[in-house]
């Protein structure tokens, strides 16, 4: 080989060398980059993921074959109380977590190591180092080595308690929707429906795919008017929301009640995004209140109207009547007999009497016309538009028929013929103007009255009675008040001796002081209270006045003694003799023969063997007697014998007229006789003229009293009247 070639050769491979040289140079140098690279990513790599381990919020973890922890996230350190997360390096679970967690934990990574399979979004609770409570979503991934064997596993896992509550919150609220008793209905800002509950579908009968996209509107029943509507809609968009009763239509085209609340739903910009209905069937409250008022207003047994309801019927009726100027007529009618019905047949059998004739009774009535029971055998009723008062007689013949005709019913499966008959009070308003109570309360006085007259019949209230009955009772409540007030008192005229000028007593003498009236004589008041118990009161009282009236005359030294009237009614009391002989002792310086009782003939004739027997008892006390009015009670002398009276006394109108009257003149002188022959003294009353004393003189008759010797006086005037009278007796006064 040539030199030349060989340098050649030697010189390309030196070239070639060197070239090699060069690569690998570069190589080398690339390969130093590429270390350095690897080492700078190693580095960068384990710096970044310190970093992500300490950042993140998540809960990151490695874990080796064994379960020991190889790295974590700070977050997962923190929560278990790790202050940093290597402390956690190289342990086990059940060193690291709460036993409850630590085995769920355990179970699942066993999983990964035994499937090779990872475990994604298990949702476990955890309890954290503070006792706080929560969830935590955890993924988990097998990690293999060269042989494809799991060698370690890594998690993600992320705190998701607040995810759990919110999606309690929504369950909850779902729940409520779904189970609430409640009608619900959403519905869109633009008013179509977006969703309906179950109830919903209940209530009104319409299945939710019926009414999604539908409007409200079809549950209308046209019961409430659009001004309603309007009204409604108008609240809910000044107040945001709506509730009230309303009306509704199922979809079987019934109607039904409801309780509705519409509630407006804004968006976060205050656009309404919803409006929300809820409502309640309230159909069976209304039925239930309905027949509560039913009860309250009718009567169970017969379904006529109560008591409450047929006042209000009355004040219509009456109002009706005012307009109209026509009378109506207030009737009471109870049935005659029977209680015998229910004795003898007991009381169911009352009762379908007692509906037999309360509808007997309506049809007897004419329309516009009202009836009412009030209870037991008691009814009432209203006729209305009555031209005259007497229109409702024919009303009342009905009535009266229909209650008195037989009833047919069965009792212990025989056929039974009741019969019983009606007692019926009516008044007529407005001829009797009281008020409603009033009225109803006439036609029942009437009706006590139809009953008393012997019952299967009407009796009409007599608005002029009942006027004066009033009166009475006005007055007597006056009366009952003056004697408490002290206004009555007693004034005394004399009795005297015209033969002597003796003056010998006075008779005591009611009067009235009335505050407005001035002072009243008996005869304008004691007529009012005859027969009354208050006469006895205000008779005791007389004899009381009078009795301490001799007390005090006797302190003055003068023995005078006084009469007292006694009325009939007083004088048949039970304890008369008792309570005069308590008056009595209240004064024992009194004695008893200076009061002197004056029984009116005519009241000793009433019940003479009691009379005779209560007189006996007095004249046995020393108490003395007189016959007063004599001569006017045709007394036999029987009678006169037995009567312990001390002293007759001739009536007045004899007196007055025996002058002129012959026959009162031997009238007059035939009581004188009697007195003689009967061995008691006599006195004339009335005396008002000297002819009238000098006749009685004349005929034996001594003893007078009248207008012609002093007029009744009060006590105070009497010792002064008495100076002047002894100073010149006889001289009569005006
Ligand atoms: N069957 C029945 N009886 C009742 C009812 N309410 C009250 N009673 C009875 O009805 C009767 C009414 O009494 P009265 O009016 O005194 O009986 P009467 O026999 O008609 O007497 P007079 O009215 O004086 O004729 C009493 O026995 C009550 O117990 C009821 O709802 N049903």
């Amino acid at each position: 080989m040539p030199a030349t070639q060989a340098l050649a050769e030697v010189a390309q491979l030196t070239a070639e060398l060197q070239a090699c040289r060069d690569l690998l140079a570069r190589q080398t140098r690339s390969l130093q980059v590429a270390e350095q690279k690897v080492a700078s990513t190693e580095l960068e790599f384990n710096r970044d993921f310190g970093s992500f381990l300490d950042k993140t919020s998540d809960f990151v973890y490695f874990k080796n074959r064994e379960g020991r922890m190889r790295f974590c996230s700070q977050s997962m350190a923190t929560l278990f109380g790790y202050a940093d997360w290597r402390e956690m390096v190289g342990r086990l679970d059940r060193e690291l977590f709460p036993p409850e967690s630590s085995e769920v934990y355990a179970d699942e990574e066993a999983y990964v190591f035994a499937q090779g399979q990872p475990l994604l979004n298990k949702v476990n609770s955890y309890r954290g180092a503070n006792a706080q409570q929560g969830y935590v979503q955890t993924s988990r991934w097998p990690l293999f080595n060269a042989q494809g064997e799991v060698e370690s596993i890594f998690g993600i896992g992320r705190d998701v308690t607040d995810n759990r509550q919110t999606q309690a919150h929504i369950q909850l609220a779902a729940s409520v929707f779904t189970h609430a008793r409640e009608g619900i209905m959403i519905c869109d800002a633009q008013g179509s429906i977006v969703d309906v509950n179950a109830s919903f579908s209940r209530i009104t009968g319409y299945r939710r795919e019926e009414v999604i996209g539908a409007n409200p509107r079809i549950l209308n029943s046209g019961r409430q008017d659009a001004a309603f509507y309007a009204a409604m809609w108008q609240t809910i968009v000044k107040a945001g929301h709506w509730s009230g009763e309303i009306w509704n239509r199922h979809k079987s085209g019934a109607v039904y009640a409801e309780i509705l609340t519409i509630s407006t739903v804004f968006d976060a910009e205050q656009q309404v995004k919803n409006y929300v209905a809820l409502f309640t069937d309230i159909t069976p409250m209304k039925e239930h209140q309905s027949q509560l008022e039913h009860m309250a207003h009718y009567d169970m047994l017969t379904g006529l109207p109560n008591r409450l309801l047929f006042a209000d019927r009355l004040g219509q009726a009456m109002r009706q009547s005012d307009r109209s100027k026509h009378s109506l007529s207030v009737i009471y009618l109870d049935l005659d007999g029977f209680k015998a019905v229910n004795d003898t047949y007991g009381h169911e059998t009352g009762d379908a009497l007692l509906v037999t004739l309360a509808q007997r009774m309506r049809l007897a009535l004419r329309e516009g016309d009202s009836l009412a029971r009030f209870g037991g055998d008691e009814f009432v009723a209203v006729l209305v538009g009555l031209e005259h008062a007497h229109d409702c007689v024919p009303v009342l013949e009905r009535l009266l028929l229909a209650a008195a005709e037989p009833v047919k019913l069965s009792f212990n499966d025989e056929p039974v013929s009741l019969h019983v008959s009606a007692s019926i009070g009516a008044t007529i308003y407005p001829k009797d103007g009281a008020d409603a109570d009033l009225l109803m309360r006439h036609a029942d006085q009437a009706m006590y009255l139809a009953k008393q007259a012997g019952k299967n019949r009407y009796h009409l209230f007599d608005v002029a009675h009942d006027t004066a009955v009033k009166h009475q009772r006005e007055w007597l409540d006056q009366m009952r008040r003056a004697l408490k007030e002290g206004e009555f008192v007693l004034y005394y005229q004399p009795k005297v001796d015209m033969h002597s000028g003796l003056v010998l007593g006075a008779e005591a003498l009611i009067r009235w002081q009335h505050p407005q009236r001035g002072l009243l004589l008996p005869a304008e008041f004691l007529p009012g209270i005859e027969n009354h118990e208050l006469s006895v009161e205000v008779g005791e009282w007389v004899i009381a006045t009078a009795v301490a009236q001799i007390g005090a005359w006797q302190a003055q030294h003068l023995l005078l003694s006084v009469s007292v009237n006694i009325g009939a009614l007083q004088l048949q009391q039970h304890h008369f003799v008792d309570r005069l002989m308590a008056i009595l002792e209240r004064h024992p310086d009194v004695p008893h023969r200076h009061l002197e009782l004056e029984i009116l003939e005519s009241s000793a004739l009433k019940d003479i063997a009691v009379v005779a027997q209560v007189l006996h008892a007095c004249h046995a006390r020393e108490v003395r007697i007189a016959l007063d009015d004599f001569g006017t009670g045709y007394s036999s002398l029987t009678y006169l014998k037995h009567l312990p009276a001390e002293t007759l006394k001739i009536d007045q109108s004899f007196v007055r007229d025996m002058v002129s009257d012959p026959e009162d003149l031997a009238i007059v002188n035939g009581v004188i006789g009697l007195a003689r022959a009967f061995g008691r003294q006599v006195i004339a009353e009335g005396v008002e003229t000297a002819q009238q004393s000098a006749l009685l003189l004349s005929l034996g008759c001594h003893q007078m009293q009248g207008f012609g010797i002093a007029r009744p006086m009060p006590a105070a005037h009497f010792i002064p009247w008495m100076r002047q009278w002894q100073a010149s007796p006889f001289v009569h006064a005006s």
